[in-house]
């Protein structure tokens, strides 16, 4: 199989090579090698850095009605190419086709869509002060780093390009060096779209090239989606030059299924939660607390359709779960996996699996204080909790540093509010589990992150308020 693109990097409009390390791109199916890309260099970097500076004046100039018929023309060429740029996403992810057919760039193409249709109406605000008045503008930041993780890797270049360009700012985008590919397309789609050139740029690399993107000189803001260590370093980082960031982090979110909850539905949540993506989802309800009563049935129901999830070759239409995206995240859930064994939780369904495949795997009989209950294990592994009473169970559902989100499943309308105000989160779902329209704002709270995507909340990320004071009379002194 063959996903070799043009080249490694697209600065100013154009493919062009890397110049630093090989970077092989593996299908995670087979672990077959589908493109051979070079990294950017040090001095790359820096050049796509200064290319984007140069084409953002230019670009914020235009109306911005002129900035979002771009975003819609991209969301509708991406829209034209599903097919083929949903297969590449599975080639780069191992992600089912079945879910990048409908989840991944259909996801981008939404924000691309909203983001373009909201152009026209980015104002600022008239502030009357009697005789004089104020005015603010709303501006573009300059330069801004995108910088992706690799479990929707198109979605996350989407949701970062679509607010950064409609306010006016140019975006040089990293994408994680696991799934390099999507990022590219974005690039070519764009310029196809219209964009000028130079205000969309990829560099690939890991960590290092990243980091040279979050100290560039040119660089006035920071988006990161990833995890929390690596949002640690790169925060800090970003401080040294005050510049802006958005921290879309990791999680250890709780999903709590009341007495009263419908079983099936909130049984089908669950899976959801834990096993779409083969697991590889940052809000991901991995802390799955059943309230005493329900939980037998609620576990029989889940074992027995766990049992029935397809997995294979994710090219074949019909499977429902794919492999994990490298050998060395496989290894980290096997770890986790292992460690909860050791720890003495028991596992309903699922296990090590094999190969690149990890089966969806539901620990029971495990504590608040397990590492599996504690900490990101990025892979199709729920942990099943009981609980008691709803205030117990909110207590220990906030009782974690993460934030990103939670869910809660009941009849009870005042409970499920109640309960989600309670709740430390930056997204809850009554009744629901994992869905992100693009009109929501998304982002954590506490160790998940800071700021938001998605919404019209995210265009306040990507801009800055000018005030502007008109004196309408003569000036006052007092000497
Ligand atoms: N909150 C969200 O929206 C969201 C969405 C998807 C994934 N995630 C999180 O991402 C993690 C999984 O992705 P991952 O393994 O790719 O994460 P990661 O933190 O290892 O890497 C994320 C990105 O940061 C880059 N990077 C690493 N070190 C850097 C540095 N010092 N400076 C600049 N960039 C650096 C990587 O090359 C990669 O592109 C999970 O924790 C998951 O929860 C969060």
């Amino acid at each position: 199989m063959n996903a070799q693109p043009q080249a490694s990097l697209h600065i100013a409009g154009r493919f062009v090579e890397g110049e630093g390390r090989a970077l092989d791109v593996l299908y995670p199916y087979t672990g077959e090698r589908i493109a051979s890309l070079q990294e950017a260099s040090v001095e790359q970097v820096a050049h796509a850095c200064a290319i984007a500076a140069q084409a953002q004046p230019a670009w914020a100039a235009l109306a911005p009605s002129d900035r979002g018929r771009v975003l819609t023309r991209a969301a509708a060429i991406i829209r034209d190419r599903n097919a083929e740029l949903s297969r590449l996403e599975t080639l780069d992810t191992g992600k089912p086709i079945q879910e990048t057919l409908v989840a991944d760039w259909e996801s981008g193409a939404q924000a691309l869509e909203f983001f373009g249709g909201l152009a026209a109406s980015l104002t600022g605000q008239m502030i009357p002060l009697g005789q004089d008045w104020a005015y603010t503008r709303r501006e573009a930041l300059g330069v801004c780093a995108g910088i992706g993780a690799w479990n929707y890797p198109s979605q996350i270049a989407c949701w970062k390009a679509a607010p950064a360009l409609v306010m006016g700012n140019a975006m040089v985008f990293k994408p994680s060096e696991e799934t390099p590919l999507g990022a590219l397309k974005l690039a070519e789609i764009l310029s196809e779209a219209g964009l000028p050139d130079g205000v969309f740029n990829v560099v690939q690399g890991g960590g290092d090239v990243g980091a040279a993107l979050t100290t560039d000189p040119h660089v006035a803001k920071v988006s990161l989606t990833g995890s929390v260590p690596t949002g640690r370093r790169v925060y800090a980082a970003a401080a040294e030059g005050m510049r802006h960031v958005t921290m879309e982090l990791g999680g250890k979110s709780p999903l709590i299924v009341f007495e009263d909850a419908s079983l099936e539905d909130a049984v089908s949540a669950a899976m959801l939660a834990n096993f779409y993506s083969s697991g590889q989802i940052c809000s991901n309800g991995t802390r799955v607390f059943l309230q005493e009563g329900i939980r037998e049935m609620f576990l029989d129901r889940l074992a027995e359709r766990a049992r029935h999830i397809r997995m294979g070759d994710p090219l074949d239409p019909d499977t429902q779960h794919g492999p994990i995206v490298s050998a060395r995240q496989a290894d980290k859930i096997r770890t986790m996996i292992a460690e909860g064994e050791r720890a003495g939780a028991r596992l309903l369904c699922g296990g090590a699996g094999e190969g690149a495949f990890i089966p969806p795997t539901v620990f029971v009989d495990a504590t608040d204080d397990m590492t599996i209950t504690r900490d990101e294990i990025f892979g199709p592994v729920m942990t099943a909790l009981t609980f008691y009473d709803e205030e117990e169970v909110v207590t220990r559902a906030n009782a974690t540093g993460f934030g990103l989100a939670a869910g809660v499943f009941t009849q009870d309308l005042t409970r499920a509010h109640r309960v989600a105000a309670a709740l430390e989160a930056g997204t809850c779902w009554i009744n629901a589990y994992n869905l992100t329209p693009v009109q929501m704002p998304f982002g954590g709270v506490k160790m998940s992150g800071i700021g938001r995507e998605n919404s019209a909340a995210a265009i306040e990320h990507y801009s800055q308020l000018k005030s502007v004071y008109v004196g309408m009379g003569g000036v006052e002194a007092p000497y």
